[in-house]
């Protein structure tokens, strides 16, 4: 069955709005899990613009679901994975000035280098992912760097979804799921795991759970700002309705 991550990035943010001590990102993994998460995510990023250091590491304690932890590919990161040991991390690019994630990872361009951080993490049982663009350069450079994971972006399909007003039948929706769907159909012939998250939300999200072999999506904006208005348990268990609905009536029955 098709898994949810939930990723408390901006449950960070808006404590750090007032740089003070709430809302904290620990009670809304709680509460996350108890809507019917299957994990939390969080990005720490290299400037700490919301998730810290000291979250993680409480985060690693008192999650009882899976801890996806996002991070660029440096050697500090790989340092924090390997000492916490989240059940997941995934290599993600990162700009300073970026309001967002806006890209997949380049793998083919710095291959020799994300297999030595792969094989690190790897090393002590981390399952590592790799969040990239629907290209199949980039699944086959995934698959030679010994990506357990990858998470498909789903931003250019987001974006042209709601450009398109919301239809999903509009061609321009349509050839980026295909495109999802080709990556998807490679990473799982790949033996990998097949991924998918950014910018989904209560409108966008069928179709991509409707995928073959979709496994897992983490979806965090979306969640957290309808949590302003219904509490994140709330939010969290009408994504995860939308969710298994769309796997029911998906490409692979919902297996
Ligand atoms: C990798 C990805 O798709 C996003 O989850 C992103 O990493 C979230 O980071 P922000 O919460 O800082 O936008
Ligand atoms: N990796 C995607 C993620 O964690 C959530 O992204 P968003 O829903 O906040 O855009």
């Amino acid at each position: 069955m098709i898994e949810l991550g939930v990723n408390i990035d901006h449950v960070a943010t808006l404590r750090q709005a007032r740089r003070t001590w709430e809302p904290d990102p620990v009670w809304a993994a709680v509460e996350a899990h108890l809507g019917g998460a299957d994990g939390i995510t969080v990005h720490l990023r290299e400037d700490r613009r919301h998730i810290n250091d000291d979250d993680v590491r409480k985060l690693r304690d008192l999650t009882q679901v899976k801890l996806n932890l996002e991070m660029a590919a440096t050697d500090e990161m790989v340092g924090i994975a390997a000492t916490l040991k989240p059940e997941m991390a995934m290599f993600v690019p990162e700009g300073r000035q970026e309001v967002t994630t806006e890209g997949g990872l380049d793998i083919v361009s710095q291959e020799a280098a994300l297999r030595a951080s792969v094989g690190r993490l790897s090393d002590v049982g981390i399952s590592v992912s790799v969040f990239i663009d629907a290209d199949p350069a980039q699944v086959d450079a995934a698959a030679r760097i010994g990506a357990r994971v990858c998470e498909i972006h789903t931003g250019p399909y987001a974006a042209a979804f709601h450009r398109a007003g919301r239809d999903a039948e509009s061609p321009a929706v349509i050839a980026e799921i295909n495109k999802i769907r080709r990556a998807g159909e490679m990473i799982r012939a790949a033996g990998m795991r097949f991924n998918a998250g950014h910018a989904l939300n209560y409108y966008n999200v069928q179709p991509v759970a409707r995928l073959a072999g979709i496994r897992e999506l983490h979806i965090g904006h979306a969640i957290v700002s309808r949590a302003v208005f219904s509490g994140l348990r709330e939010a969290v268990r009408e994504m995860k309705r939308l969710m298994r609905e769309a796997a029911r009536q998906g490409e692979s029955g919902g297996a």
